[in-house]
């Protein structure tokens, strides 16, 4: 099977290293800093539903090798019938393979302090991240299969989805949706939020907090990075080119 192998460094650039699967020889890393050993995930070339974890993983510093898995290659049906669930993402962290995007990002989450900081926390950051994920099938079902006939309803109920998590990050009043730490939960909101100012860029306009929260995401520098490299602003953010 032959997919297309990057590493992605801190600073979102990514390298080739190998075209062959099972002949996967990593050239030189130049970044020594970075922490070992690199997660993996295996995914279409487009931002889709591996955004945030992109993103949390620039955030936090850690590397990542993705595994580019073309649709002609994916239509040969080997790939899929070795997914849980039949699709894709699949991550790899050492010898333990996951399936399931919100999955990753609380597996990621646990694994590098973005799970809030006690249960009651984690419990809030799971409820907000389910909330993410409704608007997130919403916003994948205006992009796959209403498009053109549905853009103008989707953007005018917009606000009513987007107003939970306004009123909610008012009540916490730190910048994130639970706690004084940034969770996955914001990380996931964050890349869809990113997506919706692509769809409509005035769609934040009545909604300081969600605004802020993109802001002050931004501008963290290695998120700011990722968002900045040629290698990330090329991935198209839907596999229909919609967006
Ligand atoms: N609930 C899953 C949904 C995964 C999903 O919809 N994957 C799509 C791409 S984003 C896929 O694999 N499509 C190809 C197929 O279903 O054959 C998740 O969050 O990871």
């Amino acid at each position: 099977m032959t997919h297309l192998i990057f590493i992605r460094s801190n600073s979102g650039r990514r390298e080739l290293t190998s075209i062959q699967a099972g002949c996967r020889q990593r050239r030189q890393h130049t970044r020594p800093t970075l922490t070992m050993p690199p997660y993996t995930v295996t995914y279409f070339p487009v931002k889709g539903r591996l955004g945030a974890v992109k993103i949390m993983l620039a955030d936090k510093g850690q590397e990542l090798k993705e595994v580019l898995v073309s649709m002609e290659e994916w239509q040969k049906g080997d790939l899929k019938a070795t997914c849980v669930f039949g699709q894709l993402p699949k991550f790899e962290d050492g010898d333990l393979v996951l399936f399931q995007s919100n999955a990753i990002l609380r597996h990621l989450g646990r694994n590098h302090g973005a799970y809030g900081k006690d249960s009651r926390e984690a419990s809030l950051i799971d409820m907000m991240n389910d909330g993410v994920e409704d608007l997130r099938s919403k916003y994948i079902k205006l992009i796959y299969q209403e498009y053109d006939t549905g853009k103008q309803a989707y953007l005018k109920d917009l606000p009513n989805s987007l107003c939970k998590f306004e009123t909610f990050m008012a009540k916490t009043n730190s910048g994130f949706l639970v706690g004084k730490e940034v969770s996955f939960a914001d990380y996931n909101l964050f890349d869809l939020l990113l997506n919706h100012l692509v769809l409509c860029p005035k769609s934040l306009d009545n909604f300081p907090k969600l605004n802020d929260l993109v802001k002050k995401m931004s501008a963290q520098p290695k998120v700011r990075a990722l968002l900045d490299s040629e290698a990330f602003k090329k991935i198209p953010i839907n596999g229909n080119g919609k967006q």
